[in-house]
């Protein structure tokens, strides 16, 4: 069992890691003051189906209050209507400022259970045990929210979790799609902080669906450990924080321009990190084997081109939206080297010069 300390500027919690990292959950209720607490679980229903008996039984066997509130899968829980049916149930169901709130579930779940939690009653703590790969930078660093049509998570909070149990066991009956989901953050982890760490990805990971147990635990403590140390530093995102961002500029246009929930937010971020490489290339003189990243992104079955349908004027207009852009110029990460991001403004020109060469 390994544990990570995320320190922010008002909270500190753990994150454990491992394989029944889970069953430390009661304990730690216990000893954080929740033992007489009503818990409230949100999960969607595939976890539900797979998970909740497991979580629910661990605490009920220890005299803990549960309910659950199951809502639908990926980014449909991340909408206004599950937002306030969440706390319509909470309220119904007696939930109080002294509730915990459990997110069970991936990097969707917990924005979601997050923003309730962070919205409550003005606020009551939650716990996140995430079950995905890509859960390794959704349930650390307090970021939470749900979508808008105009945008991806238009609206939100900073609501730290006040611990994070991240079991491997729950990771094992993750499809491959998830797995190619969630290793996309992995590799941004590496190619903004930790060139050896990429270059250890690039040369060890040739098949997602052959990851063992311990390729998992490595590349979820170093996650963790990355996104731990930019947030320490900058919370709430008023500078470096930003730098998670690489490759979200374009990814998140091209969710909610196919339509939440048509392509996963890891190929997404894919396609913007290769369009960020580019623009570094061209803005940054970035040095970088580009052809290399893109057969390895192939061969992980991975699409690395903007789909088809997808009109680049209107992902311009889209991108103009995001939460980065201050001025009329859109702000992307790009990298000066491997492990060295940047925050740039681009003019739209260049970003259109770039973005018609991102079609197959
Ligand atoms: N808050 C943050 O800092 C942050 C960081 C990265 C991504 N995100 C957000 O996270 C979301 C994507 O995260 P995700 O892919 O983990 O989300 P998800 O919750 O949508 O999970 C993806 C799918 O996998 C299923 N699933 C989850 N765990 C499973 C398991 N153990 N076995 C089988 N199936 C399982 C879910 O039912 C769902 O269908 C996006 O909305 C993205 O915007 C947030
Ligand atoms: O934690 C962060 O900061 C990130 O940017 C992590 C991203 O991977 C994540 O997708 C985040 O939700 C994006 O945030 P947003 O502010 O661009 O919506
Ligand atoms: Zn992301």
């Amino acid at each position: 069992m390994e544990q990570i300390i995320v320190q922010t500027t008002s909270e500190q919690y753990p994150v454990y890691i491992g394989k029944d990292a889970i069953n430390r959950l009661p304990d730690f209720l216990n000893s954080a003051g929740y033992g007489k607490s009503k818990l409230l679980i949100i999960t969607d229903k595939k976890v539900a189906s797979l998970h909740l008996e497991t979580v629910k039984m661990l605490l009920q066997n220890e005299g803990f209050s549960v309910i659950d509130f199951v809502v639908p899968e990926g980014e449909f829980a991340k909408t206004f209507e599950v937002f306030y049916q969440s706390h319509t149930y909470a309220l119904e169901a007696g939930l109080n400022r002294k509730s915990l709130i459990l997110a069970l579930g991936g990097g969707a779940v917990g924005d979601l259970a997050g923003f309730v939690a962070a919205t409550f009653m003005r606020g009551v703590p939650f716990i996140q045990i995430p079950t995905t790969l890509l859960a390794h930078d959704s349930a650390v660093g307090g970021k939470v929210a749900i979508n808008h049509p105009l945008g991806k998570n238009m609206i939100g909070a900073f609501h730290q979790p006040i611990a994070v149990f991240y079991d491997l066991a729950f990771l094992h009956t993750l499809p491959l799609s998830e797995l190619r989901s969630g290793f996309a953050e992995v590799i941004k982890h590496g190619l903004i902080q930790d060139q050896t760490f990429f270059k250890w990805l690039t040369e060890n990971i040739s098949g997602l669906d052959e990851l063992i147990d311990e390729q998992l635990s490595y590349m979820i403590l170093k996650g963790v450990g990355i996104k731990a140390a930019i947030v320490k530093e900058d919370e709430k995102e008023s500078g470096i924080r930003a730098f998670l961002n690489l490759g979200h500029t374009l990814g998140h246009a091209i969710e909610s321009e196919m339509g939440y929930g048509k392509i996963s937010h890891g190929e997404g971020v894919i396609i913007g990190t290769i369009f960020a490489l580019k623009l570094s290339m061209k803005e940054l003189d970035l040095r970088f084997d580009l052809p290399g990243l893109i057969k390895w992104l192939d061969s992980l079955g991975y699409r690395t081109s903007v789909p088809a349908e997808l009109n680049s004027e209107k992902l311009i207009a889209v991108m103009k939206k995001d939460k980065k852009t201050v001025t009329s110029k859109i702000r992307f990460v790009l990298l000066e080297q491997i492990g060295i991001p940047k925050l740039v403004e681009l003019s739209d020109k260049t970003i259109h010069d770039v973005l018609v060469t991102m079609y197959s």
